[in-house]
């Protein structure tokens, strides 16, 4: 049996680009990007603009909105499988205000742990998984915590899964 531990990176903007987007006012460091920043309502509100985009496939796709209600993980966690969906994006943004975990991987094919990435995101923090993007289903913490989740509906098959060798034992350990 071969172990492997993952321990978490912070979830910033520019390490989570290769897997999707950081859908966030002010970010880890305390710095606000003016960049989609648009006044509107007379000066009464700031709309961060476009942050992410919603991916789909085919003019027959819609995005929905959702929210989806996640149990706590307990740790130490171990992490058998990982799914990712080929024909759109999907996006979690925290409404309960707990940091919650994010596990991502690796365009490749035939995943091993070395192609695990996890991140630790605050609960201001949201995400995007751009289409296709390897990733582990919700990973919330601590308390049972609500998530709005924005993806894509339509016709055919968009959850591919991966389940690794349970020789291998990827766990994560806070
Ligand atoms: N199955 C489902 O809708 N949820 C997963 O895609 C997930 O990423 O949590
Ligand atoms: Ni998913």
């Amino acid at each position: 049996m071969t172990s492997y531990k993952l321990t978490p990176k912070p979830l910033t903007k520019e390490a989570f680009a290769p897997f999707g987007d950081v859908v966030e006012i002010e970010d880890q460091t305390g710095n606000i990007s003016q960049d989609n920043l648009i006044m509107i309502n007379g000066g009464n509100t700031e709309r961060y603009d476009s942050l992410a985009k919603v991916q789909l496939s085919s003019p027959e796709d819609t995005a929905v909105i959702n929210i989806f209600r996640a149990q706590p993980r307990s740790m130490p966690m171990n992490i058998e499988m990982m799914e990712r969906h080929p024909r759109g994006s999907q996006s979690f943004h925290p409404l309960s205000g707990e940091d919650y975990l994010v596990l991502v991987a690796d365009s490749v094919e035939a995943l091993t742990p070395e192609h695990l990435h996890l991140f630790l995101a605050k609960g201001t923090q949201g995400i995007n998984y751009h289409l296709n993007t390897w990733h582990h289903p919700v990973l919330g913490l601590n308390k049972v915590c609500d998530f709005l989740v924005v993806d894509r509906k339509g016709e055919g098959n968009n959850c591919e899964e991966f389940f690794f060798d349970k020789a291998l034992n990827i766990t994560i350990d806070l």
